[in-house]
């Protein structure tokens, strides 16, 4: 940050007079930017709030810009919907009293920012600048699409054109570290290297996932890529690092010495814009697209799975919100459920959202896909007339009966009856330790995720999670289809296996302290 007058509003890393503060979150697709970005924003509100901090003063506003290379930009669509659930607006004109600071999303999107959208990027960061007024907006946050290479856009936020209104703070760049094949993918991704070069903060996110050895692989490989003298790596689990660290990350003047020397951090910067050439770091390099499927009417979940465990190996990332069909009858006022797939691994959680629209969509993102052929299996996915036909489906039965055997018999699990499709079951882990005690709501929430998570990684399981009222956790309805009798066992032996897994990583207070976040 530059100039030494005091700051301008009571924000968490609030400007300095007149030049707004920016905080960059880069990462590979999938990587947890976003779930970043919300975590920030949620920060933002709650240390504005505790200062007292009104927004009919005009200052004090975080604004998000969020740039996704798909047409439908679910990650604006999920932040402004965490935004308004924080309690914050999406809305710049629509004020909420001294609730919290303003907090504004605008999307970029059906293109890169560092590259088709450049241009838009700048003009779109003039434009909220001049519409809050610069006093209004205390600091930005830019969350880069997965394949864009932050180095121009570290280029763009300091270009002439932007010179006395911004100021570059810090740089973050989240890895996955839960699939050894996106970690692979730095050996080939110019975009991927520079992220983690250009990074003042590399964050080793999913670390609950990660198998042995990963997280110290991709310590190295970051360390490898920048020398271990210029890495600050921190591991997490759904970014759960202090925020504070990140909007005063390191670099920051007069932060008590800490961090990067602003020098060396620009020096970086240099070095890394100096390696980055269009040629080498274009999209078409990376052979990556999106494609964006729509359809109307509702979707039989079985069948969605289906598509799910039918997708091109080429899908790297895919994302949407989805309506199901309730064969059962649960037809009203059931949510929207937002769907994220992440490599093999896929989550679907319930989510509240009106349903003005009808339609379903999936934003899918990777290398060769066929939109068309794609649009044609997600049509297939809808409820037609005469019903789901899903319980004709082949694989029900005998591989089914002995999961809810395995899930009934098991202490750890608590069965809660039949999910609104049919084939399924509904159940979610106590998360009871005997004389160690329980986890808490917020744990168990956590772990009832993770074992979703696991299960679809692992075991191509498709598992919706959904919110208990009264904060009591989660719960996960599975889809058993495609078990057949014979995999009977394999099924039950990944339930406990990942069931295990999830419960003694938790066991472990630092675990939880990880889980919970440091702030
Ligand atoms: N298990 C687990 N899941 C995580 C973690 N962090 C994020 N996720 C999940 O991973 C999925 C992708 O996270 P996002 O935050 O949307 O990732 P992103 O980098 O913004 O994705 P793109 O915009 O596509 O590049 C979501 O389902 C998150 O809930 C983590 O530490 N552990």
């Amino acid at each position: 940050m530059t100039g030494a007058e005091p700051s301008a509003g009571p924000g968490p890393g609030s400007s300095t007079r007149g030049i707004v503060g920016v905080t960059l979150v880069t990462g590979f697709l999938g990587s947890g930017k976003t779930t970043l970005v919300n975590r920030l924003l949620r920060h933002w509100r709650e240390t504005y709030q505790s200062v007292g901090g009104g927004v009919d003063d005009g200052k004090g506003q975080i604004v998000a810009i969020v740039n996704d290379l798909a047409e439908f930009n679910v990650d604006a669509n999920t932040i402004e919907r965490e935004s308004w659930s924080t309690g914050c607006s999406n809305n710049s004109k629509k004020t909420l009293g001294s609730q919290g600071a303003r907090v504004k999303t605008v999307r970029l999107q059906d293109g890169c920012v560092c590259c088709t959208v450049k241009d838009d990027f700048i003009s779109g960061v003039e434009a909220v600048l001049e519409q809050q007024g610069q006093e209004g907006t205390a600091h930005l946050v830019v969350e880069t699409s997965g394949v864009s290479d932050p180095a121009p856009v570290c280029q763009a936020l300091r270009s002439p054109r932007l010179k006395g209104k911004l100021s570059l703070g810090c740089v973050v760049c989240m890895v996955d570290c839960s699939d050894e094949s996106v970690l692979n993918r730095m050996e080939d991704s110019a975009a991927m290297r520079s992220q983690v070069r250009e990074a003042d903060i590399v964050l080793l996110n999913k670390c609950d996932l990660a198998p042995e050895g990963a997280v110290e692989d991709a310590t190295a490989r970051a360390e490898q890529l920048r020398s271990p003298r210029r890495t600050t790596a921190l591991r997490c689990v759904r970014a759960g690092v202090s925020p504070s660290l990140i909007l005063d990350g390191p670099g920051l003047e007069g932060k008590k010495g800490e961090g990067t020397p602003r020098g060396d951090r620009d020096r970086a910067r240099a070095e890394a814009a100096a390696l980055w050439s269009p040629a080498a770091s274009s999209h078409d390099n990376d052979g990556v697209s999106s494609a964006t499927l729509a359809v109307q009417g509702r979707l039989c979940l079985p069948r969605f799975h289906a598509f799910l465990l039918s997708l091109p190996r080429g899908v790297l990332r895919g994302k949407g919100l989805v309506r199901f069909c309730h064969p059962r009858g649960e037809g009203t006022g059931v949510p929207v459920h937002e769907f994220q797939l992440v490599g093999q691994r896929y989550e679907c959680g319930a989510v509240e959202l009106e349903e003005k629209e009808k339609e379903s969509r999936v934003v899918l993102i990777g290398e060769g896909l066929n939109r068309e052929e794609l649009q044609d299996a997600l049509r297939s996915c809808v409820c037609g007339e005469g019903g789901c036909g899903v319980e004709a489906r082949p694989g029900r039965g005998e591989g089914e009966k002995g999961f809810r055997n395995a899930v009934g018999g098991d202490a750890r699990f608590e069965v809660l009856g039949e999910p609104p499709w049919p084939g399924g079951l509904r159940f979610r882990l106590r998360c009871e330790y005997g004389s160690f005690g329980r986890l808490d709501g917020d744990l168990a929430r956590a772990a009832n995720r993770e074992l979703a998570c696991r299960l679809s990684g692992h075991w191509g399981l498709l598992c919706v999670t959904a919110e208990e009222e009264e904060g009591r956790g989660c719960w996960l309805d599975v889809d058993c289809g495609g078990m057949g009798g014979g995999g009977q066992g394999a099924w039950t032996n990944a339930l406990q296996r990942e069931a295990f897994v999830v419960l003694s990583n938790l066991i472990d207070p630092q675990a939880q302290a990880m889980y919970r976040g440091s702030d």
